[in-house]
């Protein structure tokens, strides 16, 4: 019996294996009701050989999945339901009007989203009368992801959002996904090449290299995993120097006694994601 603390997804020893060739070797995650989580990795990872297995597109060759409550590989169509997805295949469609799209689409669910407010949240009011053909590729994403909620989902599955956005529209898309999220306790799961999109967006991340997970946890988790160290800069005299160090406070600390006050120029640079990130990775490329 699936109760609200149960995870939204759980997947215990998760196995692909395309051929001879293993793409998964034995993953275990669990995502919880209104969590975003990023799933990152290094181009064929296994990122969307995973997603496809949870949204029931493939079958695994192993392991145990659940997703809302039930194994996506013998899920009823009730369950489609309650799972988003955001594909990218709508060329097939350039004649169609956006709004018609859209109101077509909300036909296949039982409580869709009023297609007007879903034109507003994505931000295509003004472009609802557009044949698909002439959206710029940004505005298509934002259709796709428009198409991805209108059956308001539990569950959201974002494979690559935000590529090809500008600036403005990557900011908006964040904070329509943090909306569902905080405020309708939509489940998402996203995989993205952005680093910085996936600290500002998830609640945590995890990390995929060649099929194995190799950490997962907050960016100050993985930082702390990944034994990253701080980099302190200071000016002594009128030279600038720095130290890599794992305990910035000490290094500072030392820094003021032996100053016998400020420090001059003083910078502490924190580990990124990004540094977590390639340290991770390194050896995979
Ligand atoms: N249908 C398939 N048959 C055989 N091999 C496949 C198939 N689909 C994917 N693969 C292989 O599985 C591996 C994982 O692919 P996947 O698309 O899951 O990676 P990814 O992490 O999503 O990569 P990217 O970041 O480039 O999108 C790759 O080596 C890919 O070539």
């Amino acid at each position: 019996m699936n109760t609200a603390t149960d995870p939204v997804v759980r997947v215990r020893g998760l196995r692909m294996r395309y051929g001879q060739t293993d793409v998964v070797r034995g993953v275990d995650l669990d995502v919880c009701r209104g969590e975003i989580l990023a799933l990152l990795g290094p181009n064929g990872a296994g990122k969307t050989t995973t997603l496809e297995i949870l949204q029931g597109y493939r079958h695994r060759s192993g392991g145990d999945v659940s997703v809302l409550g039930v194994d996506p590989q013998h899920a009823p169509d009730a369950w489609r339901e309650r799972v988003g997805v955001v594909l990218q295949s709508w060329r097939d469609h350039a004649q169609w009007r956006v709004g018609e799209l859209l109101e077509h689409a909300a036909l296949l669910y039982s409580r869709p989203r009023d297609v007007s407010e879903l034109l507003d949240l994505v931000g295509l009011t003004e472009h609802r009368r557009k044949t698909i053909g002439v959206l710029s590729g940004g505005q298509r994403r934002r259709l796709d992801v428009a198409l991805g909620v209108v059956g308001r989902p539990e569950l959201l599955f974002l494979d690559e959002p935000t590529a090809g956005f500008d600036p403005v529209a990557r900011r908006q898309f964040h904070e329509l996904v943090q909306h569902l999220a905080a405020v309708e306790g939509v489940t998402v799961l996203l995989t993205t090449h952005d680093l910085a999109e996936a600290e500002r967006l998830a609640d945590r991340i995890a990390i995929l290299v060649r099929g194995s997970l190799t950490a997962c946890g907050t960016a100050d988790e993985l930082a702390e995993a990944a034994e990253d160290e701080s980099e302190v800069r200071w000016r002594h005299g009128r030279n600038l120097t720095h130290e890599f160090t794992r305990d910035p406070s000490a290094l500072v600390y030392r820094l003021h006694q032996e100053f016998e006050g400020p420090i001059p120029d003083l910078v502490v640079r924190r580990p990124t994601l990004e540094d977590t990130y390639l340290s991770m990775v390194k050896g995979d490329r």
